[in-house]
């Protein structure tokens, strides 16, 4: 039974999924990064929100870890290069707290416009302070949204509500959707311009590090008010204070900090300055859909292997799950095949698609040929790390399509180059779902790659099968399926035959011996 620990505060519909799918599931939250360390080895899936922190020491400790969840979007605290290098899938929510997100900065920008935890805070100190308080309507002012995703849309569409004109800085924003969302899309010094309230939903990346940096807050409207509910990192924090100290801001609330915890910052404290720790997604309805979508999708993967919202590998969906597992499964005993049967170094791995192979999404096809081909050099390789690995030996990976038929309606092709020329084998699928090799270096034979097989390569002449069967009799080994083909009469013929148990070295030598073998191995698939 697979093993998960939630090591951040979930909703208990996390727990109780994974137990109900069949997971072993242990609560344990709060802990050091050291004592996480200590107990993470035994546990094959690790579910979180923000507080930990899966770093490389932590993905190192975790020798049985297939797959980090997080329930919630952002993902900063998972180091995802080092987790994809050691074959860990990343998943995240990416839906289930954006409108309790988007109703944060909403709540946040009301916060800002109307001073209310100033005035709470005076009020119940008994100072009344009925005329220390003057706000302004949000009502026609100009929003400005930097980011216009899920959440960024979400808080377009309440602001539009409001009866706001909503500006956005967005590279990825169409202009037909920003039609859609009714926003004007415009570039970030227009913005800055415009926005009497400027509210913040990209990720922190290298592009939007500092987005609102010192520059770009002098480039504000003199009186703007400013939220952030994404990520600590998007606003110069020293110059917002200086800005708000000299009422060029008239009002920031941040809801996210460089660090985090912010236990002590230089801007607690400033006027017109309000804080939250981290609470975006702090809602009854958000926790209970993050903690319901994460421990599905971890549950489904752990226990069947299926993949959605992974940030490092291909996800399937549900529609294109059934057409291309088969696909995938031909793929990784292609790459296995060739894997197996070539030596010496490898430059460059091809995988050619042709006919129906080409309508099915590409990215698994490539991921599993890498994986099969891997895993004959090392055991630490899978479909997350296997594109990952190819680069780090300087594999080249090719892709090719051919939409056209050839001899078969559906046919992938793995070549891979070697120091003597290239080498191909090809396979396609049997009732679309049975994968079959159909061509093995030039030489058609169709065989079902399964289990443990005997490879050999022999001069086609008369009685060779008879010899042959008669050592794998007289070692005792049963044969259950016999594949021969020939690259013309009396000239180079391949056999593959499916045997009940391993073939031994033993065996393999006696085969060698036989008259008229030239290559005889075992595989194993
Ligand atoms: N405070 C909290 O508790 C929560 C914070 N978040 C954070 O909110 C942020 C937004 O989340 P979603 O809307 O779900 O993400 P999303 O991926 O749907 O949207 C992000 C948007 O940012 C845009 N973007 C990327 N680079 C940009 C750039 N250089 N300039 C302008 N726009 C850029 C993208 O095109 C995209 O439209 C994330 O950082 C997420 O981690 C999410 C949930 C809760
Ligand atoms: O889990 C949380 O409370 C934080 C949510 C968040 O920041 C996110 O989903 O990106």
């Amino acid at each position: 039974m697979p093993k998960v620990l939630i090591s951040d505060k979930m909703d208990p519909k996390a727990a109780q999924i994974f137990r109900e799918r069949g997971v072993e599931v242990d609560e344990i939250t709060g802990k050091t990064p050291e004592e996480l360390k200590a107990i993470i080895g035994q546990y094959d899936g690790l579910a979180i929100r923000s507080s930990t922190k899966a770093t490389k020491e932590i993905i190192d400790a975790a020798t049985n870890l297939k797959v980090i969840g997080r329930a919630g979007i952002g993902v900063d605290n998972v180091d995802i290069p080092y987790a994809s290098s050691k074959g860990v899938v990343v998943m995240n929510t990416p839906f289930g707290n954006s409108i309790t997100t988007a109703e944060h900065a909403i709540a946040l920008m009301f916060a800002l416009a109307r001073q209310l935890p100033e005035a709470n805070a005076q009020t119940q100190a008994g100072q009344w302070p009925k005329n220390g308080f003057m706000g302004v309507e949000v009502t026609g002012k100009t929003l400005g949204l930097i980011g216009a995703g899920n959440i960024g849309s979400i808080v377009a569409d309440r602001a539009l509500g409001l009866k706001m004109k909503v500006v956005a800085f967005d590279p990825f924003l169409s202009p037909e959707r920003a039609v859609e969302l009714g926003v004007e899309k415009v570039e970030l010094d227009q913005l800055l311009a415009r926005a009497d309230f400027i509210t913040l939903h990209t990720p922190l990346t290298d592009q939007t590090r500092n987005i609102l940096s010192r520059e770009n807050l002098l480039k504000t409207k003199k009186g703007v008010r400013i939220v952030n509910c994404a990520r600590g990192g998007l606003i110069d924090e020293a110059a917002l204070k200086e800005l708000l100290d000299s009422g060029h801001v008239a009002g920031a609330a941040l809801d996210v900090f460089v660090t985090e915890p912010a236990k002590e910052h230089a801007l607690f404290g400033t006027p017109n300055f309000v804080a939250t720790p981290h609470l975006g997604a702090s809602t009854s309805e958000a926790q209970v859909n993050v903690a319901i979508q994460v421990a599905e999708q971890m549950a489904d993967y752990l226990v069947n292997g299926g993949v959605t919202n992974a940030l490092n590998v291909p996800s399937l969906t549900a529609e294109e799950a059934p057409r291309v597992k088969p696909y995938m499964a031909l793929a990784e005993k292609l790459g296995s095949l060739v894997g197996q049967l070539t030596t010496g170094t490898i430059p460059r791995v091809s995988i050619h698609s042709e006919g129906a192979a080409t309508e099915v999404n590409q990215k698994p096809i490539v991921s599993a040929v890498l994986s099969g081909f891997l895993r004959t050099q090392t055991d630490t390789v899978n479909m997350v790390n296997a594109p990952f690995l190819a680069k780090e030996r300087g594999i080249e990976v090719r892709e090719v399509k051919t939409e056209k038929e050839g001899d078969y309606h559906t046919l992938i092709r793995v070549s891979v180059k070697t120091d003597a020329g290239e080498r191909s084998v090809a396979g396609t699928l049997f009732n679309n779902r049975e994968p079959r090799l159909v061509e093995l270096f030039g030489i058609k034979v169709e065989a079902d790659l399964a289990g443990h097989m005997l490879y050999v390569v022999n001069e086609d002449a008369p009685g060779f099968i008879g010899r042959i069967g008669t050592a794998l009799g007289d070692a005792g080994v049963n044969i259950g399926t016999f594949h021969l083909g020939r690259r013309d009469a009396g000239g180079e013929a391949v056999l593959l035959l499916s045997v009940d148990e391993a073939v031994t070295p033993e065996l393999i030598a006696k085969v060698r011996a036989l008259p008229g073998v030239k290559t005889a191995m075992a595989l194993r698939f």
